[in-house]
């Protein structure tokens, strides 16, 4: 995929985070983003197939991560968040808000520095623009906004792991928020953590989840969930080593 369009992207993204109506638009972004990498999108409806493609074309030979196809995954997570209702609008605007940031890098004039996630950190961190221990000069720096969506990985991968596993009495409400317990929620204040909880309330039950993935029967969605757990987590793993190695797991 090339952000050959990326004006149409950045456009269609700062409409999406000033708009209400954040999923429609959601959609509109991601649709562009696929466009440009000429995946089939005549059909707008999410399906995890997508996400899944996106998450595999993100990591290098050399597993670094490209942060134009890490930012695709995102977008298209956030299609899905969307066709959950309203609800879930403000945790859909803050991760359309990290995204749109990322994307802002990746279209600068240092634009080549962001192409993967190492490049960042190590042009950000050589020429001083993060900040490392408090809120400072630089709160939109790339290291800062991705950690966020990283730690959000995290979530994901742990709730997938119980989707995959779950049987058809488990509700998709208690998984959310155990997998939101043992991950992102540390990371969290307290108002935050209570909107998030009340959030997952509203979740849709297992069926009606594995619909809006458009894979087919349960059987089909958990196989292919086998399928994306791996290729997440890897990007999770090499995403957390490196940071780790850095020195910025903790970001303000
Ligand atoms: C494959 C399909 C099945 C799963 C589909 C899941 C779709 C999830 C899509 C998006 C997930 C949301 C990502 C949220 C990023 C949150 C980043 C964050 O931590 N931001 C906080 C800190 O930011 P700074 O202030 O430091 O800039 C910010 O305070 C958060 C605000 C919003 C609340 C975030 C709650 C996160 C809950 C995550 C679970 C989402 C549940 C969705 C259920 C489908």
């Amino acid at each position: 995929m090339s952000l050959s369009n990326e004006c149409e992207i950045k456009d269609g993204l700062e409409t999406l985070v000033e708009s209400q109506a954040i999923g429609e638009l959601a959609n509109l972004a991601y649709f562009r983003v696929a466009m440009a990498d000429s995946v089939a999108v005549e059909d707008p409806k999410f399906t995890l197939q997508e996400v899944l493609d996106t998450f595999k074309s993100c990591l290098s030979e050399n597993k670094e991560v490209f942060l134009e196809h890490y930012v695709a995954g995102w977008l298209g997570l956030v299609r899905f968040m969307n066709s959950l209702g309203s609800v879930f609008s403000f945790i859909a605007k803050d991760a359309v808000n990290k995204i749109q940031i990322l994307i802002n890098h990746l279209n600068g004039e240092n634009g080549a520095h962001y192409v993967t996630v190492q490049s960042m950190v190590k042009y950000e961190l050589d020429n001083q623009l993060v900040d490392l221990t408090k809120r400072g000069s630089f709160p939109e720096s790339g290291c800062r906004t991705l950690l966020r969506l990283h730690r959000a990985l995290r979530w994901l991968e742990l709730f997938l792991e119980r989707l995959r596993t779950s049987t058809e009495e488990s509700k998709t409400s208690v998984m959310c928020s155990e997998a939101y317990n043992e991950s992102l929620s540390q990371h969290h204040a307290w108002i935050i953590r209570k909107a998030a909880g009340t959030a997952f309330w509203a979740l849709p039950g297992r069926a009606t989840f594995f619909d809006v993935m458009n894979v087919g029967t349960p059987e089909q969605v958990v196989a292919m969930l086998g399928d994306a757990l791996p290729l997440i987590s890897e990007v999770y793993q090499v995403t957390e080593d490196l940071y780790a190695q850095n020195n910025i797991l903790d970001l303000p």
